[in-house]
């Protein structure tokens, strides 16, 4: 069973033991089933300063609704149902709504008006793999999951860590906010969330002996989506 913690010096939400098993196995075939999928980070966006993320991401990663050029097919297609279970079972699951409208920094409780529309991101670490400091405020190019429009967001980042192997070490998740700085040490199955506008950091994997792809640390992140009224009235206070 889950259990919800906020920190007082920043709009952190950590949720430990968040997933059951059969939702973890589901998760891993998604896993499996693209594992050809995954590569380097692209952020060629008409932001130039996404280019300049190219070097900070060492892992391996995908995007949902997923945009394949060379077979041209439908992208609203490409979205493996586990993943929207995902979304509209677990990370919108009442136990989370119920604590975000009572959240004690108010960025959190305009979550449940806003519905789970956004993109999903996945990262996989191999061994020395790491992401150095970032925000998450740029869009990739493509589709949100439910295919709405533009004048959309990403506001939040979930961020689900999940690793196989008991051979990991580092892999632990840094943030920045009002020149403090926090770390959350690597634990299986947990989800931190926050406004994307919050630095972070992925600390270098390290696994102390050989591991299967399967075994490798994975980031699963779903970039909620909400309204620019919603983002200028409710995120101006963190300097969006
Ligand atoms: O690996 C992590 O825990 C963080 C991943 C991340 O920040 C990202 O992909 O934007
Ligand atoms: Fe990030």
């Amino acid at each position: 069973m889950f259990t919800i913690k906020e920190f007082e010096d920043f709009p952190i939400i950590l949720v430990n033991d968040f997933l059951p098993d059969n939702m973890i196995d589901n998760l891993y075939v998604v896993l499996k089933e693209y594992e050809e999928k995954f590569n380097i980070p692209n952020w060629n966006s008409k932001d130039k300063s996404n280019s300049k993320k190219m070097s900070l991401c060492m892992g391996k990663d995908i995007w949902f609704p997923f945009i394949c050029k060379e077979e041209n097919e439908n992208i609203t297609h490409k979205v493996p149902s586990a993943i929207y279970d995902f979304i509209e079972n677990y990370l919108f699951h009442q136990g989370l709504i119920e604590f975000f409208k009572y959240s004690s920094h108010d960025i959190f409780r305009v979550i449940p008006s806003q519905g789970p529309d956004g993109r999903f991101h996945i990262v996989s670490y191999g061994n020395g793999d790491y992401y150095n400091w970032h925000k998450d405020t740029s869009l990739a190019e493509g589709a949100l999951l439910y295919g709405s429009s533009p004048s959309r967001n990403i506001l939040f980042t979930f961020n689900l860590t999940l690793c196989k192997s008991n051979n990991l070490s580092g892999g632990d998740t840094l943030f920045m906010h009002n020149n403090k700085s926090l770390k959350i040490p690597f634990t299986n199955n947990s989800l931190v969330i926050f406004p994307t506008i919050i630095n972070h950091a992925a600390t270098k994997i390290v696994f102390k002996k050989e591991e299967s792809w399967e075994n490798n640390r994975f980031s699963l992140q779903f970039w909620m989506a909400g309204t620019q009224n919603f983002c200028t009235e409710n995120i101006k206070e963190l300097r969006w």
